[in-house]
């Protein structure tokens, strides 16, 4: 079974456009819950444009499934994950003025730089993952870097997926094997949608983990909460 962590972002950018607390986003991360997701990620960006870093703090006081805290592994990141204990961080490395994120880590260039955050987390119990394009060399050098697994940014192939590129998963499948066979976990995200992720989980060997956000928050605009995550759910079993 693939793990559902729902990436709720784009509730606190909805919450933010008005200032006040509509909607209400532990309630909605509450309400992920019971109905069935089996995580809540939060990506914090420094601007706290959408996620405010007392969300995250708040989150962890009533959340029951697996935090997963994704971000630039800068000091006040750092400090902040440290001080919430989630299950999960998933380090991104995402420049400050990025609108979303739009690439993995060079794990050879800063193999040194995670080793130093990932062994600092580690030693906090807090299970670490780093996002990687899907790019076996990166793959590959993601094992000395002492992660426990890698996040595998799938913005390629949900493009590609949409222009009926089918073929554009197996590199992803290959990444998956050679994580498997160095001992990562593999955990993948990013426009990862309905239309694109059954034959994603179908292709992808030991898929641990989706995180899914923005696709997800806008078909639940049209089919419902609930009835979005438990579609994500129906793919995602076995
Ligand atoms: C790491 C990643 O893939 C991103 O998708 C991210 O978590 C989403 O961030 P935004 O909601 O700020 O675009
Ligand atoms: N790690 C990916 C994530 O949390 C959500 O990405 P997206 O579905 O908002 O593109």
């Amino acid at each position: 079974m693939t793990q559902l962590s729902v990436n709720i972002n784009k509730i606190a950018t909805l919450r933010n456009a008005r200032g006040g607390d509509v909607p209400n986003l532990l309630q909605f991360a509450k309400d992920i819950e019971i109905f069935g997701a089996q995580g809540i990620t939060v990506h914090p960006r420094p601007d706290e444009r959408h996620i405010r870093y007392q969300d995250v703090l708040d989150l962890k006081t009533v959340l029951t499934t697996e935090f997963n805290i994704e971000g630039n592994p800068i000091n006040k990141f750092i400090d902040l994950v440290l001080k919430t204990q989630p299950e999960q961080v998933t380090l991104v490395p995402d420049a400050i003025d990025a609108i979303t994120s739009n690439a993995g880590w060079d794990t050879i260039t800063h193999k040194d730089f995670l080793k130093e955050v990932i062994t600092e987390f580690k030693r906090n119990k807090i299970r670490t993952s780093i996002f990687v394009d899907p790019n076996t060399k990166m793959v590959k050098n993601a094992h000395a870097t002492g992660a426990d697994r890698i996040e595998l940014y799938t913005e390629e192939y949900a493009k590609r997926y949409a222009m009926g590129d089918k073929n554009a998963v197996e590199i992803y499948a290959d990444c998956a094997r050679i994580a498997a066979e160095m001992g990562l976990g593999v955990n993948a995200g990013h426009d990862l949608s309905l239309e694109n992720i059954g034959y994603f989980k179908e292709k992808v060997p030991g898929l641990l983990e989706v995180s899914i956000g923005h696709a997800l928050i806008t078909e639940a605009l049209y089919l419902g909460l609930e009835t979005t995550i438990k579609k994500y759910l129906k793919f995602l079993k076995e």
